[in-house]
């Protein structure tokens, strides 16, 4: 029997099981049993290099956005309108059959954005081109879920499940459980607040299904078994997902309200070019960007080229900042000055370890060389109050 028939029956059974006290260890057995074939699905077929026909692009740009949708959502519309790359898109389904890529131009930075075949139910077990979009999907910084605003919002359940069924996590944070595998010592089960899904007896059934007898596991808050699950296998991918609901020039009114009412959620119109500004400023939101300027001592920084940081890639310190101009450059810092919102005061003198956040200007002061002794001109008058750098204060050069 292959892996998804497996899966498909002890799904079956689960679906026969009813839910109770008296199952309830059962299931999560069962549960666990599921996730691990799962994990043995997402590994590459014996033979094959584990990379996915054509579907790979070279990452470029300060991070990658992948379009997931189902067929004819109009994902290709979208590619085209924000990234002036052309992607074919006709009223039929599968019109995209690869990976297209485009760039977006959005506050000094690049960001691409990566038009995808559309996928169906049961994509994670290799229905349509369906394990290759999600591959392409798991190397994103965030999605776009497009979503088509006439149609039955099950579409949205059904792709975030099978997403969710090959190890990604939308718009969730990783669960508080501490969990290490030890030699020896048995399982040591603590917990800092009273559990209502889980107990003792169930988490060592999930463990023993794993086959692990030696291990710590704190929870930390009142998680589910799923949870548990997802700490074990440790392979879970947590992302950003929008939700872009596409085509609201053919519903009413009262609907698009619903529908931009919900979290995460951007309603658009391809046709009637609506409400881009919105979805950029989300994606921006989203990536979590973090621009820094460098300042030249005596000379005003140079606003259209900024060094792009990301917390979640490579972090936002000084430290990384250095690190991204140059590899060797950090063995000559001395310290830097900060001007923006991570400063305390104007120029704020900061180490190594101070982290930078958007916009922020920075100045090196190497070691064996004089600084600006605050820098003369525009930036030294700065009050202490922290805020961004102006717009006003970009345009204007700074007089030395
Ligand atoms: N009414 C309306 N139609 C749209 C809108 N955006 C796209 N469409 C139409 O929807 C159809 C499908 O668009 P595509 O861009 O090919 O959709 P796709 O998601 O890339 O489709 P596949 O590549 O086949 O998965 C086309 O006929 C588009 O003209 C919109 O905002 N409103
Ligand atoms: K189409
Ligand atoms: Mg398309």
């Amino acid at each position: 029997m292959g892996i998804i028939e497996k899966i498909k029956e002890i799904e079956a059974e689960m679906a026969r099981t009813q839910k109770n006290k008296a199952t309830e260890y059962h299931l999560g057995q069962l549960k666990a049993k599921i996730a691990k074939l799962r994990t043995q699905l997402l590994e590459p077929p014996k033979g094959s290099s584990g990379a996915g026909d054509g579907f790979e692009v070279t990452k470029f740009g300060h991070g990658r956005v992948a379009l997931i949708g189902f067929p004819s959502v109009g994902k290709s519309t979208l590619l085209t309108m924000l990234t002036g790359t052309h992607s074919e898109a006709a009223s039929y389904e599968f019109t995209t059959l690869t990976c297209i890529p485009g760039i977006i131009h959005y506050n000094d930075t690049k960001i691409q954005l990566l038009d995808l075949p559309g996928i169906i139910e049961g994509a994670s077990e290799g229905k349509g081109r369906g394990r290759q979009v999600i591959a392409v999907s798991k190397s994103s910084d965030i999605v776009l879920m497009v979503l088509d605003a006439s149609k039955s919002e099950g579409h949205r359940q059904i792709l975030t499940r099978e997403l969710e069924a090959v190890g990604l996590r939308l718009n969730k944070r990783p669960p508080q459980i501490y969990f290490k595998k030890k030699k020896t010592g048995g399982i040591s089960f603590n917990s800092t607040l009273t559990l209502t899904h889980i107990d003792e007896k169930l988490c060592y059934q999930i463990l023993h299904e794993y086959k692990i007898h030696n291990a710590e596991v704190l929870f930390r808050e009142d998680a589910t078994v799923d949870d548990l699950i997802d700490v074990i296998e440790g392979n879970r991918k947590y992302m950003k997902c929008i939700y872009v609901y596409n085509k609201i020039d053919v519903i009413g009114i009262d609907d698009v309200d619903k529908l931009a009412r919900q979290p995460n959620s951007v309603v658009i119109s391809c046709n009637l070019k609506l409400n881009f500004d919105r979805l950029l400023a989300k994606v921006w939101e989203a990536m979590g960007l973090v621009r820094v300027y460098t300042k030249p001592q005596g000379q005003q920084p140079d606003f259209s080229d900024p060094v792009v940081l990301s917390a979640d890639r490579g972090g936002c310190s000084v430290e990384d900042f250095c690190n991204h101009i140059h590899r060797n450059l950090i063995k000559d810092v001395k310290y830097v000055l900060v001007w923006g919102i991570s400063a305390r005061h104007y120029p704020q003198h900061c180490g190594l370890s101070h982290v930078l956040q958007d916009e922020d200007v920075v100045q090196i002061v190497k070691k064996k060389e004089k600084d600006d002794g605050g820098g003369r001109g525009r930036f030294k008058s700065h009050s202490t109050a922290p805020a961004r750098i102006s717009d006003r204060e970009k345009k204007a050069p700074l007089k030395t």
